[in-house]
């Protein structure tokens, strides 16, 4: 799935470099204060310290290759007479003037990785550089548009954006390209096998994006791969758009190699929905700025409460199945929040070093605290039955047990056991469905008109299992399979996690 580029401007970087070398008194590339970057090559300017970077282990860096993550192009299973292509409408849009550059060829790439230290031979793939395809309009197409027949379908659960990405696919591909075939599938992967599909317009879609959900709705389980595919030969879709999350993607890769081992002149792709933020290798996804925005009316709520009662606690639970994204930004956000828990992190609840103790110090000091857990949090503390070890969703996801009652309950017990007869209130606030039901906020809809557009432009391409995001701020393609075995995890060890801390003052909540 790789194929190696050297790329001209890898050589003239080297080259440049290198020709330093010789002229010592040369302003060096990659260094932007001199007096910080002796180099040991120059006697004179004294011997190596902490700032000094070695040219040769700048050129060793740079010289890496870069590694391509190679996308699956329907010219890879279909005989290249099956694929005529045509110029891009865009040609002769009216808004547009494509100027020299405004097509991107395969050669345009954006690395995966910005942040580089030159000195490190040994760090994880440090022999090359890792590079995607840049998304964007291609100069041919291998659609005719009068012959698209799109396919769209929301799967899973619900998160800000979600009718602005439909709204976008409907707009780009009717706009953009002139495709007039274009069809909602209600209800989730089931309803490409129990449902009409919905015929879909600009007119019908123009105020979708002020609205919150999924105009197609949405549903978890009813994955059956052959009905669906079935479904999607029978009906003459030979564009699929699946919006949805990580269990979404494992769906669309199985479908896309149901269609490829069909050989179908259909292309796959999926746009990845997650609140919780917990689908790796892009940015963000879509809706969670949203999300954590919307939070903030719940926290400050519960500082309202919390202050306002003689030994108040406010408790905040937010949703974040497995990785505390939002919490982490909600309290960061916020600056009301004395205690962020999520599920990346064990906590303890009694003893020296325990949440009860920290919280008993807080309202020593303050007289009310703030809590923020994530729904994920603490599960593995909370007793339940064996039925409920074994509960899952539609979908097969274990279902939780509420982070937060449970939380509640324990403090109660807490206080009454340490302080008898002193007053004492928790205030638990639940928005779950609050934070991911709103509409998008501006940036979220921007993000998704964005993201929306770049897939277009992907599919008329044919290239196909593949999912468009942000790396770095630039869209890119990445193989759909990739981004559907990706975790986003919050990394407790890095600088965010830290700040977090520095700002609640919270310890770790290890037993002691
Ligand atoms: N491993 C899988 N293989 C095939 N389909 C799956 C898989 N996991 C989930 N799905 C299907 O994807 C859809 C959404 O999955 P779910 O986990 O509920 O939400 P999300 O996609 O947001 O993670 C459901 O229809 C579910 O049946
Ligand atoms: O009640 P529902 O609809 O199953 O949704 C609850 C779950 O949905 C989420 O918001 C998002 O989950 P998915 O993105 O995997 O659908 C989780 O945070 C939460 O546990
Ligand atoms: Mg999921």
């Amino acid at each position: 799935m790789s194929e190696h580029l050297f790329l001209s401007h890898t050589c003239s970087l080297m080259q440049r470099s290198q020709s330093n070398k010789t002229k010592p008194n040369q302003t060096k590339p990659f260094c932007s204060n001199r007096s910080l970057t002796m180099s040991p090559s120059d006697p004179e300017e004294g011997s190596r310290n902490d700032y000094d970077i070695d040219d040769h282990e700048i050129s060793l860096a740079l010289s890496r290759p870069i590694q391509l993550q190679r996308l699956y192009h329907l010219s890879h299973y279909l005989p290249r007479a099956d694929l005529p292509t045509f110029p891009n409408p865009l040609d002769h849009n009216p808004f547009f003037h494509p100027y020299d550059g405004f097509y991107v060829s395969p050669t345009d790439v954006i690395l995966r990785q910005i942040v580089y230290d030159l000195a490190s031979s040994s760090a994880p793939n440090s022999s090359y550089h890792l590079a995607y395809h840049r998304a964007g309009p291609r100069s041919r197409i291998f659609f005719d548009p009068s012959e698209v027949h799109a396919a769209i379908v929301t799967c899973g659960g619900l998160c800000p954006g979600l009718n602005t990405v439909i709204r976008e696919l409907v707009v780009g591909l009717w706009e953009l390209y002139g495709v007039r075939h274009i069809f909602g599938i209600p209800s989730g992967y089931r309803g490409f096998y129990s449902a009409d599909p919905v015929p879909l317009n600009p007119k019908l879609v123009h105020s979708w994006h002020k609205i919150g959900g999924t105009a197609l709705q949405t549903s978890r389980g009813g994955f059956d791969l052959q009905k669906i595919v079935n479904s999607i030969q029978d009906r003459r879709f030979n564009q699929l758009y699946v919006i949805g999350g990580d269990g979404t993607m494992r769906g669309a890769v199985k479908i896309f190699n149901e269609i490829r081992s069909r050989g179908f002149k259909i292309v796959v792709t999926a746009i990845p929905k997650t609140v919780d933020n917990d689908v790796g290798i892009i940015d963000r996804s879509f809706g969670f700025q949203t999300a954590v925005e919307t939070a903030q009316q719940a926290i400050n709520a519960a500082h309202v409460e919390a202050e306002s009662a003689v030994n108040g606690i406010g408790l905040v639970k937010l949703m974040g199945r497995s990785t505390g994204h939002i919490a982490l930004h909600a309290t960061l956000s916020s600056r009301d929040v004395d205690c962020c828990l999520i599920p990346e992190n064990d906590f303890c609840l009694e003893g020296e070093g325990g949440l009860f103790e920290f919280l008993g110090l807080r309202l020593k000091e303050n007289g009310h605290a703030v809590v923020v857990v994530a729904e994920g949090a603490g599960q593995n503390m909370i007793p339940r039955s064996d039925s409920q070890k074994e509960e899952k969703d539609e979908s097969g996801n274990s279902v939780f047990l509420d982070v937060g009652a449970w939380l509640k309950s324990e403090l109660k017990s807490w206080w009454a056991r340490d302080h008898p007869g002193e007053l004492f209130t928790v205030k638990y606030i639940d928005p779950t469905y609050m934070i991911r039901a709103v509409p998008a906020n501006a940036t979220d809809n921007l993000y998704c008109t964005l993201l929306a557009h770049s897939t277009i432009h992907g599919v008329m391409a044919v290239y196909t299992g593949f999912v468009s995001g942000p790396i770095n701020g630039n869209y890119v393609y990445i193989p759909l399979a990739e981004v559907a075995e990706s975790k986003n995890e919050v990394n407790t060890g890095d600088h965010k996690w830290a700040w977090v801390r520095s700002i609640t003052n919270q310890p770790d909540f290890v037993k002691s």
